[in-house]
Formats: structure tokens, C-alpha cells, sequence
């Protein structure tokens, strides 16, 4: 049974095309993970699922339904990017309102629980640090037993053992059942918690696939040499783009190994050779072929 649906879906901010046609079809039970680089369109997708804004064009779904009619976001969670959170109200008290608006909510001490939270019950919300807020935020989407939790950049601030937490419960959600779409900028992120990646960018789907298929997709190296020569000059296997600073050059490849035995094997002059992967937002723009001098 899908549990929520994207097709055709469209949204314009103004002259912005922030998503174009996005289709996207999640299972009940499933484990999505929305991958992208900065503005890709991730939250607006996940804004337009859970019914905070509709869409320009296309047509979205929550069970079954619109997502903006309260019948069909009864057993919805989110957390968005950013969550305003009382300053004078202690966590307890954040988690019992919250709790207060469900009619079968979980009991407060295994929200508490279960997010790592026990300690700062009687913290007011303002003296958190920026991984606590995060991770209460997280844990308000939980409050009311929902089917199926929307996480925007869930783990955003935290250490890496707050994330392990984290990730812990949203597994456990998961092995009971729920649904779960998670927007990450990391596909480690995603890695561990979901099978199934849909990376998007510049509001469109670029691959809806394993996180396997997806990491060979995006998969991309930066082999940096010093050398008087253009690689327009050489016909190197495997090279995705290239950019040049002086007589520094930076050779993008999804494979870098074979990259430096082509360098080798066609005796292109070079020193000062350093390997490193790159980040995802290179990566993409590497492979929409729009690199540019500045990102390097
Ligand atoms: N309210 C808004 N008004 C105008 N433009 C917006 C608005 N919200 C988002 N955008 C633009 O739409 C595009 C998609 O933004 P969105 O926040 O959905 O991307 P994202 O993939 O979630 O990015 P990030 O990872 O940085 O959060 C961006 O270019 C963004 O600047």
C-alpha cells in the first residue's frame, strides 16, 4: 500500500523552480532516504507531502488522501529543518503538550527514553544546547505513535554517539513497522538507516535506487596534479570534468585508481599528486557537467 505519493509534483516560489515534476511513490513500512545538495529541493518535497504547502502543479498524497485534510495526518510526524521550541517551557513540559494533542500518545518517559532524553526532563528548552533541541524536536514527532514520520536532516548539530542514538530509534520505529522518509546531505546517513535512495537535484529526480547503485551514481574523486599540459590534450578514460587553477589541475573521475594509471600510461607530465573524494555537492555538480572555477 503506498503511504505517500508525489506525482507530477511541481512548486514554484515566485520565479523560483524549487521542484519540477517530482514523482515518488513510498510504501507502508518502507525506509526512504532523500538525498541532495544544498537546495535541491528536499524540504519542499517533504513540505508538500505532509501538507504544509501545496503544490503549483502535480498532485501529492498522505494515506491515501490530501495531505492538508487533518484526516489524513492523523498518524503523521515531522520534523522540519528548523523547529522553534519555547524557551521558558522545560522539556518535560514541551513533551507532555505535545503529547496532550494525541489521542494514544507514548508515555513521556519512553519518549524520553528512547531519544536519550531523561536527563534534561526539567532543562528549560532555551538552555539546550543546538544537538539536544535537535534531538527533542526528533522525539516530538514520535509523540502520538505515528505510521509514518517525515525527519528533516534529523541529526543536523549532533556528536557522532547522539547520532548513533538517534539512528538507534529511528530503526526501532522502523522494526515496528513505520514508515520513514529522512532527507540527509550524507549518503553515510542514509546508508545506515535505509535501503532505498531518491537523490534529487535542482528539483528533479536524478535516481530513485539501492544506496549501492546510488553510491557508484555519485561516487566521484578529485585528482589534483600540477602540469603544464590541457587535458583536452589527452583523451584520459573516465575523466567527468576538469578545471584548471594556474598550472594546478583538477581532474574529476568516478574511478580516481585508474584515473592516475591513465595519467601514467599516456606520460602526462605531472608532480604533486593528491587523491581526495569529493563532497556531494561537487560530486553533483560535477555530473550535471556545470563545475566551475570557484567550487574548486
Ligand atoms: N519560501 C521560499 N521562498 C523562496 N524560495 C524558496 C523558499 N523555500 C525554498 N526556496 C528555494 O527553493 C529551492 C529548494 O529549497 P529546499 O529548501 O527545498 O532545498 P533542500 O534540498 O531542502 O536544501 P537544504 O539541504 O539546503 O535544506 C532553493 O533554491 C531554495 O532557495
Amino acid at each position: 500500500m503506498i503511504h505517500a505519493r508525489a506525482e507530477g509534483a511541481t512548486k514554484r516560489y515566485g520565479s523560483k523552480l524549487a521542484l519540477d515534476g517530482v514523482g515518488l511513490e513510498v510504501r507502508r513500512g518502507e525506509l526512504v532516504g532523500l538525498l541532495g545538495p544544498n537546495g535541491a529541493g528536499k524540504s519542499t518535497l517533504v513540505t508538500l507531502l505532509t501538507g504544509g504547502r501545496r503544490p503549483t502543479a502535480g498532485r501529492v498524497e498522505l494515506c491515501g488522501g490530501d495531505p492538508r485534510d487533518p484526516r489524513n495526518r492523523r498518524t503523521l510526524g515531522v520534523t522540519p529543518q528548523e523547529t522553534g521550541l519555547p524557551a521558558s517551557l522545560r522539556v518535560g513540559e514541551v513533551i507532555d503538550f505535545v503529547r496532550s494533542h494525541f489521542p494514544d500518545p507514548l508515555s513521556r518517559a519512553e519518549l524520553l527514553d528512547r531519544f536519550g532524553l531523561s536527563d534534561l526532563v526539567q532543562r528549560q528548552t532555551g538552555g539546550l544546547s543546538g544537538g539536544q533541541k535537535r534531538r527533542l524536536a526528533v522525539a516530538l514527532a514520535f509523540a502520538g505513535r505515528p505510521e509514518i514520520v517525515f525527519l528533516d536532516e534529523p541529526t543536523t548539530g549532533l556528536d557522532v554517539e547522539a547520532r548513533r542514538d538517534l539512528w538507534e530509534a529511528v530503526r526501532m520505529f522502523h522494526a515496528e513497522g513505520g514508515t520513514v522518509v529522512l532527507t540527509s546531505h550524507y549518503l553515510e546517513e542514509i546508508e545506515a538507516l535505509a535501503e532505498r535512495v531518491v537523490v534529487l537535484a535542482d528539483g528533479r529526480v536524478l535516481a530513485d535506487d539501492s544506496v549501492a547503485a546510488v553510491r557508484g551514481l555519485i561516487k566521484v574523486s578529485r585528482v589534483s596534479i600540477t602540469s603544464p599540459v590541457q587535458p583536452t590534450d589527452f583523451d584520459l578514460d573516465g575523466l567527468v570534468s576538469f578545471e584548471q587553477a594556474g598550472d594546478r589541475l583538477h581532474l574529476l573521475t568516478p574511478d580516481a585508481d585508474r584515473m592516475v594509471r591513465e595519467l601514467i600510461a599516456r606520460d602526462v607530465p605531472f608532480r604533486d599528486l593528491e587523491v581526495r573524494p569529493t563532497s556531494l555537492e561537487e560530486a553533483f555538480l560535477a555530473l550535471t557537467g556545470s563545475l566551475t572555477g570557484k567550487d574548486l
